[in-house]
């Protein structure tokens, strides 16, 4: 059994956190980077205990759109909050549960704005500048730099199918049938 599920916003309290997470109606009184990180958090939490470890215990491959990474790379190297305050938090929301693999989807910050403009109005975080963009991507290099055996850089240039084949080869020679 496959399960897809994702964060922030696959649990009742993770949809609520996703909405306050996403919108941009805090333009008055911005979403400080801690209140941003400790939301995650709690999303994670709360996923963690009633999704991914009751799916993993009943034999499921769980497929997570967004994890620990995420944070490392948006809250750490994005807002530019402590790395080591970060690990502890990821450490506590996850009680240590850790991907087997993480795909890191890649594509040139300007190309991914420009499929975000296609795609209509962007929500908080996809509005926080080319800047910002560019630091998350330095992030994710830095943390598939340090473990390339669990983070794998995927190209995501190109159509989706092409995309799809590159995410099937890397998963294949990971578990070969
Ligand atoms: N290979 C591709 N080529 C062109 N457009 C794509 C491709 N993959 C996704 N898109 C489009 O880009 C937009 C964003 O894709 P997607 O929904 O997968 O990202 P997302 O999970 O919302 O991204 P993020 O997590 O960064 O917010 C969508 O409109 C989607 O149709
Ligand atoms: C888990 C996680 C996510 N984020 C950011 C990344 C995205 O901008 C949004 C989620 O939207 P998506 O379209 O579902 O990818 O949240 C983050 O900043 N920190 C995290 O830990």
């Amino acid at each position: 059994m496959i399960v897809a599920t994702r964060e922030p916003g696959d649990t009742a309290l993770g949809q609520a956190l996703r909405s306050l997470l996403l919108t941009q109606d805090w333009a008055d009184q911005p979403l400080q980077p801690m209140a941003e990180l400790l939301l995650y958090a709690a999303d994670r939490a709360q996923h963690v205990e009633t999704v991914l470890r009751p799916q993993l215990a009943a034999g499921a491959v769980v497929v997570c759109d967004r994890y620990v990474d995420s944070t490392v790379a948006y809250q750490g190297y994005g807002r530019g909050l402590d790395q080591s305050a970060i690990a502890q938090l990821n450490a506590l929301a996850t009680a240590g549960l850790r991907s087997d693999l993480t795909l890191w989807l890649d594509l040139p910050v300007a190309i991914a704005a420009e499929r975000c403009q296609a795609r209509g109005q962007g929500d908080r975080m996809e509005a926080a500048g080319l800047a910002f963009q560019e630091r998350l991507r330095q992030g994710f290099q830095a943390i598939a730099a340090a473990e390339p055996d669990r983070v794998v850089r995927i190209d995501a240039a190109g159509d989706p199918d092409q995309v799809a084949a590159r995410i099937q080869a890397v998963v294949q020679q990971r578990w070969p049938r």
